[in-house]
């Protein structure tokens, strides 16, 4: 065993500072202290590889930028490096002239001799001298009593003293200077007190301002609590003389853990200055944290005159030129201390942006400051140039306000609290299966699968491919639509695929939802209804979009009752499409793998489906998305023809009925398209077609003008058919997608003349496609007029 049973018989606890009139514990710490940078000089001696000249550079630029006015660059006696550094830093005009560059020499006259050499036509310089004062060092490491220590100290500042006067004579150079009892937490108070009192004499230019003299008091070791340290502190200023001509800085080491606390409660105790490195490199434990005491100082409202805005900028800086990483929890900069995995955090950080988007609106419009007031983050990330996207990370300990939170951010739904629950189960049961954290990718993946959204590669068993929803019952001339619809609500009009299959639905309801559900029971017998219903917008202004929640559950059962539910989600340009979507993803969990009804032809007369089912077929064989009249029109055709066999009609005989009808891909009609150009005429609103077309055989050139590309082509045919043609209706649409697109054309044309003395109108239908969407359209009237109109060929 190595720990001992009794430790006292090993070590030693500090002795504690009488101090029964203590101010500080009651002194509040708002003051910004005069921050000096040692990463080139402490840091850099801890390094097992000093850093290079260029790696020196690198940081002494990141120093600047962070905006520290005092810089110790170097112990120029050390080595080539260091004294190499600090000239090229001289003579390359690198030094800004508010900051003050500080170097460090022990007290021996060939070394401070060297550092002088080293800072030769430098404008403004701190000459920081150190020996070690406590009882240890003057014994073991000196062999000196107090007073040759003091003379040490006394000696070797009148050297600098000397050599500051000639430097400053020669090179106009400014000098303060600094001064260390090296080891003064376990000096003596009274003796730390003595040994300054005789530098600063001997300095004999302490003055106010910025003639104060240094006096450093490190705590080179860390050896007891902060308290201590400030006791210390305090005394120290309490008892030298002159304090206004007189900095007294800080250096606190880290052994105990509480270097940063040990500084600051050494700075109520009445420090100035605190000397320190970036993210506390150093010897052992390091050198207190400099971004830690600032950024303490900033989440308490004070400006620290210190900008981490770029905190990655620093962390890589130090990456690269101490080649030490930064603590994953390292107070403001570890990658972990923007994060969190439990769910309790999650959900109070959640609401904790909620809460406070809501009262910085408020306060905005008042002109009222934003102030930050968030569960368990203490300083916005933002500040440090951070990001939110990692302050949320989801794994087994999560829960639903995290995963919300991911989902919110990312994909902009704010989902409705019930389905939160939801969904964090499903993330629950990955996170614990595969045993790992849930990474952004993974939770909105795992969201787009569970409710099918985000295109087609997340499509569920069914899909919505298009739909129409209206009002008012759409009278047809034959009132054919009677069978399916009634006459009052809301009547919904799509095509979805299920399982790979398009199929025609419709119903009808007092609303978009409704009728929806309504058709789905009619053609997939999928019996459901709504028990909760949620909307809001994503995004503003021309992108703004809709999104839908809806919660299932099964018709008739009670909505109040904690029965099974089944969520959807929906997302659609308008309001009333991403509902219907939302019901179609609910209904995509709500049934599984369930068998679904096969689409089944019943065309006999008192089908109810049947039209329906006949533009199903059409569309899956075809690609044939047929507009509504045409739908009617048709059952009307394939009910007459199944009259014969009782209603019945198979796929097959189906679509070559549809073909033939309405001339669709037939190559042996009367009337074919050779080739034609269509051309814009006058100031552009007329449309002239010239082409060759056989007619009856006979290859003709015709030509004719028109308001658009269909009438041109039917005054062109003028000349070839008795009465009169007119474009009742013309839609069309794409099918496919890419280079291999096309077009689909439907057009009705009216077809009136006189037969034995009476006016006869006929309404003649032509379908057909292309790879070019004018063509299409001519092509289509061409069948049509092919199948209807008698053609001559006048003499
Ligand atoms: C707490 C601190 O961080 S203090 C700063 C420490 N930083 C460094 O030491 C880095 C740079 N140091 C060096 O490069 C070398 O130590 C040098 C160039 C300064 C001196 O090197 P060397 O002459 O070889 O001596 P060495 O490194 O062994 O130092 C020990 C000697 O210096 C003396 N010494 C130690 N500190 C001081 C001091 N502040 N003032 C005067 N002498 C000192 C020791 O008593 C010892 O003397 P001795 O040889 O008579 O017994
Ligand atoms: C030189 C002095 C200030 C020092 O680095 C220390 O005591 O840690």
């Amino acid at each position: 065993m190595c720990m001992l049973a009794d430790p006292s018989i090993k070590y030693r606890p500090y002795t504690p500072l009488q101090l029964p009139d203590r101010q500080w514990p009651s002194k509040t710490l708002n003051k910004v202290p005069i921050w000096l940078s040692t990463d080139l000089r402490d840091g850099n001696q801890a390094l097992a590889n000093p850093m290079t000249i260029e790696q020196k550079n690198a940081f002494f630029d990141k120093l600047l930028a962070c905006g520290f006015k005092e810089i110790e660059i170097a112990y120029p006696a050390a080595s080539d490096t260091d004294f190499g550094f600090v000239r090229e830093l001289i003579e390359n005009k690198r030094i800004p002239d508010d900051v003050w560059i500080q170097v460090l020499t022990p007290a021996r006259e060939d070394l401070i001799r060297r550092t002088f050499a080293s800072i030769q036509g430098a404008k403004k310089v701190i000459i920081h001298m150190y020996n070690a004062t406590s009882p240890l060092f003057r014994t073991v490491v000196f062999n000196n009593t107090k007073e040759q220590t003091v003379d040490l100290a006394v000696k070797h500042t009148k050297v600098i003293r000397q050599l500051a006067d000639e430097y400053s004579a020669k090179y106009g150079t400014q000098f303060k200077y600094e001064y260390s009892p090296e080891t003064f937490t376990q000096t003596e108070p009274e003796f730390a007190v003595e040994i300054c009192e005789a530098v600063k004499q001997m300095w004999g230019k302490a003055g106010p301002g910025e003639d104060r003299i240094i006096f450093n008091l490190p705590a080179t070791v860390e050896i007891a609590p902060p308290n201590h340290y400030a006791d210390q502190i305090e005394y120290f200023g309490t008892h030298i003389t002159e304090r206004e001509k007189i900095v007294i800085s800080l250096h606190p080491h880290n052994d105990r853990g509480t270097a940063t606390a040990a500084a600051e409660l050494a700075c109520m105790a009445g420090a100035d200055r605190i000397e320190g490195c970036i993210f506390g490199n150093g010897e052992r434990t390091g050198n207190v944290d400099l971004v830690n005491l600032a950024l303490n100082l900033y989440t308490q409202g004070i400006h620290p005159k210190l900008d981490f805005s770029d905190i990655q900028a620093c962390i890589d800086i130090v990456n690269q030129c101490n080649d030490l990483p930064v603590h994953p929890r390292h107070p403001y900069a570890g990658e972990l201390v923007f994060t969190a995995f439990s769910g309790s955090h999650q959900d109070a950080i959640k609401k904790g942006f909620e809460v406070q988007a809501q009262r910085h609106a408020l306060a905005k419009a008042k002109g009222e400051p934003l102030i930050w007031e968030m569960p368990y983050l203490p300083i916005d990330p933002h500040d440090l140039g951070c990001n939110y996207e990692a302050v949320i990370r989801v794994n087994s300990q999560s829960g639903k306000g995290g995963i919300a939170y991911l989902v919110k951010t990312h994909l902009g739904l704010d989902m409705p609290r019930k389905m939160q629950v939801v969904f964090y189960q499903v993330i629950q049961e990955i996170s614990d299966r595969e045993a790992r954290e849930m990474t952004v990718t993974d939770i909105t993946a795992a969201f787009r699968s569970t409710y099918h959204v985000g295109g087609p590669n997340y499509d569920g068993r069914l899909s919505l491919r298009s739909f129409k929803v209206t009002e008012e019952h759409v009278a047809e001339p034959a009132d054919q639509l009677s069978e399916d619809l009634p006459a009052e609500g809301r009547y919904f009009d799509g095509t979805i695929s299920v399982d790979g299959v398009y199929r025609v639905i419709r119903g009808n309801g007092n609303g978009p939802l409704s009728a929806l559900l309504d058709a789905l029971r009619t053609y997939l017998s999928i019996d459901l209804t709504v028990r909760e219903y949620v909307e809001h917008t994503i995004g503003e202004g021309k992108e703004a979009k809709a999104a839908s929640y809806v919660e299932l559950i099964k018709a008739g059962q009670n909505h109040k009752e904690r029965t099974e539910g089944w969520w959807g989600v929906g997302i659609d340009t308008d309001i009333a499409g991403s509902g219907l979507r939302a019901v179609i993803s609910a209904v995509n969990n709500a049934i599984g793998d369930r068998q679904l009804p096969e689409l089944k032809l019943s065309v006999g007369l008192k089908s109810h489906s049947g039209q329906a089912d006949v533009a199903s077929v059409i569309l899956n064989a075809l690609l044939l998305d047929l507009p509504r009249r045409l739908q009617v029109h048709f059952f009307e055709i394939v009910q007459r023809t199944a009259q014969a066999t009782e209603g019945s009609i198979d796929y097959d005989t189906l679509t070559n009925l549809f073909k033939t009808t309405y001339g669709f891909t037939v190559q042996e009609l009367p009337l074919i398209l050779k080739s034609f150009t269509m051309e814009h005429v006058g100031s552009g609103e007329l449309r002239s077609v010239v082409g060759t077309f056989v007619i009856n055989g006979q290859t003709i050139k015709i030509s004719g003008e028109g308001n658009g590309s269909l009438s041109a082509v039917l005054n062109a045919l003028d000349p070839y058919f008795e009465g009169t043609l007119t474009v009742r209706e013309y839609s069309e649409h794409s099918i496919g997608v890419g280079s291999g697109v096309k077009a689909a054309s439907y057009v009705e044309l009216l077809y009136a003349r006189e037969e034995n003395g009476e006016l006869k109108r006929t309404g003649c239908w032509g379908v057909d496609i292309d790879e070019d969407i004018s063509v299409s359209g001519v092509k289509a009237v061409l069948n049509a007029v092919a199948l209807h109109v008698p053609l001559r060929i006048p003499k």
